[in-house]
């Protein structure tokens, strides 16, 4: 190619009716786009990291298309509420095509499908405001609501929903979205929340019966929780958009789930555990679903203990913070010693590291736990990669478990996950992909029977069980771009 520029990658053209040259740059993060204006002989950019999509405006004008892209947001330095970045978009005319290549949403995009056989997309916006450090409400103000009146200019084509408690999503759930649901409508939710948002979601769809003209509901994510697990493990957060790239990029994908059941006094810890609940029941049964993780011991302890408004101003050094208090409690003592039989059965396909596979429900051989975790999910928050093996949307359930040891050995193991997922090949650690799980606990004091599904917090009674089993789909479709972008 010699110093030849290629036309994919360098094009004179125009911003905002401005003339420029634009050119594909390579640089750290990935392509950049940058463009030299003739007039005023300045230059500009965008990096790969802050594109959300580029759109065409209309078939008349066929060299023009809008860049949709963020920026930092400066009110972000001093205030901990506000949007790391904001919503920017300009004109362009005559891109290089590789560009428009990289940008342009596919043609099955959830944006398209979202068009309910050419009637008013059924578009729920739900903003948490309880979620992680607080800052759902300026990511709506500042970034997402300015970009769907540009994508979306009818604003009676949404609704938007604030939730003013912890049980909003739940009430919406089953009073509007499961109805419609049940009424075959498609309907998308955009979810400005963590893994919780989803989870009540979810939890509200299966509480009823669901109807055989039952139609998926699309969701997307706008990562804003503490944890995130869900979107640092399939990729969304990998820009710096917020999961508006993915928005306007992804296609829908069947959310795989796990379904848990307990025994029959096991309640749902509200309220700071201040309250307890009834489970819904399946087949007289209580039951709760997930899509992100059911845990005992440590992990569950230090997620119940690090939910208060108090640790939540903390982001998810929270869980950090409660980590620390678990392993190394005031009283001197080491952590906990989790007394229970935890059995498990092994997936068909699974090589496992216990030894001979064997179908069928096997028992592990101590009674004494620091560990036991269940999940289809890589990544429990960022660069804690709890289940290396795990692939985004696979459905596969694996078990990462270790008996009690000291709080030093217990940190090691930690420290290890935050390093790639090392401590799967610590030789303490089993690691294997299961079909089900199941507890029975010997435990006579109750905190040492809380169960975390998805941040949500079910203490079982003395004597109680509790069973995971995986392969529960057709109720969302999450909403994905691929990898690669
Ligand atoms: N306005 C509100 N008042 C009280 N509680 C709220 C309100 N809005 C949301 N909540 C509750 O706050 C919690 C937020 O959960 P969510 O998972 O979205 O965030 P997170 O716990 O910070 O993130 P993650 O689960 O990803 O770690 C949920 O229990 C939700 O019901």
């Amino acid at each position: 190619m010699g110093n030849e520029v290629s036309s994919q990658l360098q094009t004179e053209g125009k911003v905002n009716g401005r003339p420029v040259t634009f050119t594909i740059k390579q640089s750290e993060d990935g392509n950049e786009l940058t463009w030299q204006e003739h007039k005023h002989d300045s230059s500009h950019s965008i990096a790969k990291k802050d594109m959300i999509a580029v759109l065409p405006i209309h078939a008349q004008v066929p060299d023009d298309y809008t860049i949709l892209y963020v920026a930092t947001n400066p009110a972000a330095k001093d205030d901990p509420k506000a949007s790391p970045v904001i919503f920017q978009h300009i004109i362009a005319t005559t891109l290089p095509p590789s560009f428009i290549a990289a940008y342009q949403p596919p043609g099955n995009a959830c944006w398209q499908l979202r068009q309910d056989a050419g009637s008013l997309p059924n578009l729920h916006v739900i903003v948490s405001l309880g979620s992680g450090t607080g800052q759902a409400e300026s990511v709506w103000n500042s970034l997402f609501k300015p970009m769907l009146q540009h994508v979306c200019p009818k604003a009676d084509k949404y609704t938007v929903h604030f939730t003013d408690s912890e049980s909003s999503v739940t009430a919406l759930t089953k009073n509007v979205l499961l109805p419609a649901a049940n009424e075959g409508k498609a309907q998308a939710v955009i979810l400005l929340s963590g893994d919780g948002g989803l989870v009540d979601i979810i939890d509200g769809l299966l509480s009823a019966k669901r109807l055989s003209q039952y139609r998926k509901l699309n969701v997307a994510l706008l990562p804003l929780g503490t944890g995130n697990a869900l979107a640092h493990s399939t990729g969304i957060t990998t820009d710096n958009t917020l999961g508006l790239r993915n928005l306007l990029q992804g296609i829908p994908r069947d959310l795989p789930l796990f379904r848990v059941t307990f025994s029959p006094g096991a309640r749902l810890l509200v309220n700071g555990a201040r309250e307890e609940r009834q489970l819904g029941t399946v087949d007289g049964q209580p039951t709760s679903y997930g899509a992100v993780v059911c845990s005992w011991g440590f992990h569950a302890a230090l997620v119940a203990d690090s939910d208060s408004a108090e640790y939540r101003r903390h982001g998810a050094e929270r869980f950090k913070m409660a980590a620390n208090e678990a392993l190394y409690p005031a009283d001197g003592k080491g952590p906990h010693a989790y007394r229970g039989q935890v059995s498990m059965m092994q997936a068909a396909s699974a090589g496992g590291s216990g030894g001979v596979k064997k179908k069928g429900w096997q028992t592990l051989d101590r009674q004494e736990h620091a560990y036991v975790l269940a999940t289809p999910v890589s990544q429990l928050e960022q660069g804690f990669t709890i289940s290396p093996a795990s692939r985004p949307m696979d459905g596969k359930l694996r078990l990462v478990h270790f008996g009690a040891l000291g709080g030093d050995e217990c940190m090691e193991i930690m420290k290890q996950a935050y390093d790639g997922g090392r401590h799967t090949t610590h030789p303490g650690v089993g690691y294997e992909e299961i079909e089900a799980l199941r507890i029975q606990f010997q435990e006579s004091e109750a905190r040492w029977r809380r169960v975390c599904v998805d941040g949500r917090i079910v203490r079982v009674e003395e004597g109680g069980w509790v069973e995971v089993r995986g392969g529960v789909g057709g109720v969302v479709d999450l909403i994905l771009a691929a990898p690669e972008l």
